[in-house]
């Protein structure tokens, strides 16, 4: 048979024809940060596109109402549009007003992460979009979805453990109940490291501080470093610490740690420690959150590895574009995460495996997270997750989950629909508001 008698296949129509939004309700456990504790529920927003061929892409982002309203306004623009047409997605995006009271000089969740504008917020919406576009993309080629992003270059991605202070249970058992014990001394948190160790196998371990007095969490790492001794270690007080305190506690921790992660707020202060701290790494997800911030913090040498995060940047191309950026300056690369499910680990990994100089094991909260919208969760082992070869993400859609966690953001009276650590935190403590910062 000659090339010309070759058959060719069947043109696929990548068209998209349906936008899919389904607002849910995640369990999640109470994890203490500096802004209080976590909310027994917490909204995602798992977003489907549909292509004229019927094949169906998944992806998921923040679920607060914020995201919501901008997800839906972009969602009815989006049908006519095809799935391989990412670049697009951005300039339909801008074409959706952000109503400026919901950015004003607000810092999303009480400032964890980071500065919150208006084009950030529609990057966190796109970022979803843009996942779903290409694990139908991926599907309805045959290619997994790193492939889409120019290849793996490694099999599996390191993760760390994310150890946090927390409470046993949620004030008045509120929420779903979790086999973990509370942790919120040294013991506490050493016991949580090692069963995430049994459990998982991580080999780094991270703790989110600026919860206690730093000498509470000076005497946490330390009791690590003794029972992981030589294990990457990291503590992230996300900014609560003044420029002294920073440098004082740089100062007893530099010996175990790995990085330190924001341990004060705004470029100015990060700078004014990293140059005091010689050898000690920081490592942001508050002060570089946008291309816009980067050219302050890299000239003064705030930052020395930025935590990238998909959902922030605005998706899987945007995280290579500042893995891009990163690597011409000479600056380190690794991975934040907030609460989330099985889609967006997937995600994660595969943009994580395309990544040449990924240094750290990532962030991820997924261990935190007993439900899940997908048939088969991803399993960390060894404190890795396998990087899938099949079309697309990888992953299936679970509808009776869906619908089930849908059902429970249905009969919210909205009290859980915005995330709010500090009125969560007001259930146990009443007068409770998020800390100003300098905290200590
Ligand atoms: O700085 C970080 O790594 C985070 O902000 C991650 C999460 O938001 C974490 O602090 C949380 O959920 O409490
Ligand atoms: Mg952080």
């Amino acid at each position: 048979m000659s090339i010309a008698d070759t058959p060719v296949p069947a043109p696929v129509d990548l068209t998209i024809a349906e936008v899919r939004l389904t607002p849910i309700l995640v369990a999640d456990p109470p994890l203490l940060n500096t802004q209080g504790v976590h909310q027994p529920y917490t909204p995602r927003l798992i977003i489907e596109v549909v292509t004229a061929d019927g094949v169906t892409g998944v992806g998921e982002t923040y679920g607060d109402t914020k995201y919501l309203d901008l997800a839906r306004a972009l969602a009815k623009r989006l049908e006519g549009h095809r799935v391989d047409g990412l670049n697009a997605l951005f300039a339909l995006a801008d074409e959706v007003h952000v109503d400026a009271a919901r950015v004003e000089n607000s810092v999303d969740v009480g400032g964890l992460r980071g500065v919150q504008t208006a084009d950030k917020l529609r990057l966190s919406v796109v970022s979803g979009f843009e996942v779903a576009c290409l694990d139908a993309l991926g599907k309805a080629t045959g290619l997994p979805v790193h492939a889409l992003l120019g290849g793996k270059v490694r099999d599996r991605v390191d993760y760390s453990a994310y150890l946090f202070y927390r409470w046993a249970e949620h004030p008045d058992g509120a929420g779903e109940p979790d086999d973990w014990s509370a942790a919120t001394d040294p013991q506490g948190v050493v016991e949580q490291a090692l069963r995430f160790v049994r459990d998982y196998g991580f080999r780094s371990f991270k703790l989110k501080g600026g919860v206690y007095e730093p000498e509470r969490e000076i005497a946490a790492i330390r009791a690590l470093a003794e029972a992981l001794p030589g294990k990457p270690l990291r503590l992230d007080p996300n900014g609560a610490w003044s420029v002294p305190t920073s440098l004082k506690v740089a100062e007893e921790l530099r010996d175990v740690l790995e990085y330190l992660e924001d341990p004060t707020s705004g470029t100015a202060n990060m700078a004014e420690v990293a140059a005091a701290v010689d050898g000690l790494p920081l490592a942001t997800n508050m002060c570089v959150t946008t291309f816009q911030e980067i050219p302050e913090a890299f000239t003064k040498g705030a930052v020395q590895v930025v935590l990238s995060d998909h959902h922030y940047w605005g998706g899987l191309h945007r995280t290579r574009e500042l893995a891009a950026v990163c690597r011409t300056f000479g600056v380190g690369v690794s991975m934040h995460s907030n609460t989330h499910l099985g889609i967006s680990l997937a995600a994660m990994t595969h943009v994580a495996a395309t990544v040449p100089q990924l240094d750290h094991a990532c962030d991820s909260h997924y261990p935190w997270q007993t439900e899940d919208v997908i048939t088969e969760r991803l399993a960390f082992r060894d404190g890795a997750v396998a990087v899938s070869d099949a079309p697309g993400l990888g992953v299936t859609l679970d509808r009776d989950k869906l619908a089930a966690l849908h059902q429970r953001w249905l009969d919210d009276d909205g009290t859980m629909r915005d995330r709010d650590d500090a009125a969560a935190m007001r259930k146990a403590e009443p007068g409770w508001t998020a800390p100003a910062v300098p905290r200590w």
